[in-house]
């Protein structure tokens, strides 16, 4: 039994040799394969270390702790490499110290065996295809998790599944997919299991990305190849994958959709022109789809043409219930906001007046000065005053300026200009909020208010699903007529008993020499009257 992926069961606590991701913030992660060196690495006495902008953190600190801890900086010692450095003369003071100070500010326990440097702290948390995705080496254009936890979504991806995928490029899409199908390693009796079929043509990405399927343990469960698909399809040594998903990441999906048959098909028009069929001949022909199940596959074009190519495409190959999605994905900030002319200029406090009585006395005091200046101003080159009762040196054609100043400010020693409204009145109501909010936690404080980003930032790429019935036999088809006879309904459907029958019988013989009686009058009436009144 290989050890499972950390991506699948990552265990309680970091262990050696496997991937972990340092968290620096939000949108920084950086991934790190931990290692237990014994002796200097890299001119590092403690092993490896690694080096962010937060400090040094030797791998050694991160190993063995439980997943999702906060660590703190090491003062490492650089040993021979210090040396190097120092006779370069490049050791800089920010070795230790830099840098963030909300990272500073941790209250993580000293690193064991190490010296604690004051310079800051990271997390240490286990892989998710979620946080590769944001961290993993883009080699190309990935997916990401708004569009492939959609898609797998449609296309039925769940444990047990078979799912092919092509290309693989930088394996974004493959974590995901690997994790939605998982039921399971396989064992060596060939038992089947879920599992990811990838394709990739390029050889870099392949080799690279072999490297990577091997390091986080998913052997056995994605299965790479290094081929063109578009040439030769998805059989693997001739033999069928028996997918029942499929997600094509492709420059021309369509090109690779007639491999995508349950039979060999008939030649395609690709802009209304033939273009070569699979090349096998039908005895050789093998399906890379299982046969008694539908399958779902998603396409993912970057421009509306592709789109509309693939469709084409799929519409000949018999593919049905085709659909296209463009997945809008906008970010929702929950957060607490606070409003008050007298808060700190913290992370989600509005400096604008909080409630009525705060916007009403703001103008009094605007309108005051206004007044105070007035009076006592009557210099050409005065000073303006601003709309929020700063002064200025200004454009008299500003809109802002609703009076001159004589220069020397208010008069009243609290016209300081600071544009805050810092006034008397305010510091009061300053020490109401004081005793207001003292009681309540600072994370507390303010209005839970939740916000969409304004606009979307990017257009990722239009997603075609689409269906393809499971495989119809002679056999299945002569199986279901007779469990369900067609046009012999009422013998199976319902089954009277005698005498309802023979209700229905006298019934339908009453019917019957009702309307004869009915036929002969008529016919009696019409040889005699319609003439007689016609003639008469
Ligand atoms: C946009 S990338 C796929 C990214 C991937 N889905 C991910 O999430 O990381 C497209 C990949 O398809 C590969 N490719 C293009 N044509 C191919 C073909 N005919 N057969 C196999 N792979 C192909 C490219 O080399 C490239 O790596």
């Amino acid at each position: 039994m290989p050890n499972i992926s950390p991506f699948l069961d990552p265990g309680p606590l970091t262990t050696p040799d496997t991937l972990a991701l340092v968290h620096l913030s939000r949108d920084n992660l950086q991934p790190v394969y931990l290692r237990n060196d014994v002796g200097a690495v890299d001119g590092y006495a403690e092993g490896a270390v690694i080096n962010t902008r937060f400090g040094s953190f030797p791998h050694s600190t991160l190993i063995n702790i439980p997943w999702g801890s906060q660590v703190r900086a090491s003062v490492v010692d650089t040993g021979s490499r210090g040396r190097k450095k120092r006779k370069l003369g490049q050791v800089a003071e920010s070795d230790v110290q830099d840098k963030d100070s909300e990272n500073a500010a941790s209250d993580a326990k000293p690193a064991r065996g190490t010296m604690t440097a004051s310079s800051g702290f990271i997390h240490i948390l286990p892989p998710t295809p979620e946080i590769w995705t944001t961290s993993l080496p883009h080699r190309t254009q990935v997916v990401y998790t708004p569009d492939y936890s959609y898609i797998l979504h449609r296309i039925r991806a769940r444990p047990g599944m078979r799912l092919i995928e092509a290309g693989a490029g930088s394996g974004s899409f493959t974590h995901a997919a690997v994790r939605a199908v998982y039921n399971g390693y396989p064992k060596p009796s060939d038992e089947k299991k879920g599992k990811v079929f990838s394709f990739e043509f390029d050889k870099s990405r392949y080799e690279k990305m072999h490297e990577e399927v091997h390091a986080h343990g998913l052997n056995g469960l994605v299965q790479l190849t290094h081929r063109d698909v578009y040439n030769d399809g998805f059989l693997l040594d001739g033999e069928s994958p028996e997918a029942e998903c499929i997600f094509l990441d492709l420059p021309a999906p369509w090109r690779a959709l007639p491999h995508l048959s349950r039979r060999r098909p008939k030649p395609i028009k690709l802009f209304g022109e033939d273009a070569a069929a699979p090349s096998s001949d039908d005895s050789e022909w093998k399906s890379p789809l299982r046969a008694d199940r539908t399958a779902y596959i998603c396409t993912f074009s970057p421009c509306i043409e592709q789109v509309t190519q693939t469709i084409d495409v799929m519409r000949q190959l018999g593919w049905m219930e085709i659909e296209m999605v463009e997945v809008a994905h906008r970010k929702i900030g929950v957060m607490r906001e606070r409003f008050g002319l007298n808060m700190p200029n913290d992370r989600g406090a509005n400096v604008t007046p909080g409630n009525v009585a705060e916007a009403v006395a703001k103008l009094r005091e605007v309108e005051n000065r206004f007044k105070e200046f007035h009076a006592q101003t009557q210099g050409e080159d005065a000073d303006v005053i601003m709309e929020d009762g700063a002064i200025e040196n200004g454009d008299p054609e500003d809109p802002r300026i609703i009076g001159k100043s004589n220069g020397k400010g208010d008069g009243k020693g609290d016209g300081k200009g600071d544009g805050k409204g810092k006034s008397r009145s305010n510091g009061e109501q300053h020490d109401r909020d004081s005793e207001d909010t003292s009681a309540t936690k600072p994370w507390m404080l303010g209005r839970l208010v939740h916000r969409t980003e304004p606009e979307l930032k990017t257009h990722t790429s239009y997603l075609v699903f689409a269906v393809l019935p499971q495989e119809w036999t002679e056999e299945q088809e002569l199986a279901a007529l007779e469990k369900w006879p067609c046009g012999k309904e009422n013998k199976v459907i319902g089954s009277l008993d005698k005498e309802a029958r023979k209700q229905e019988k006298r019934e339908l013989l009453k019917g019957k020499k009702r309307k004869k009686e009915l036929d002969s009058k008529a016919e009696g009436d019409g040889a005699s009257s319609p003439k007689k009144s016609k003639t008469s």
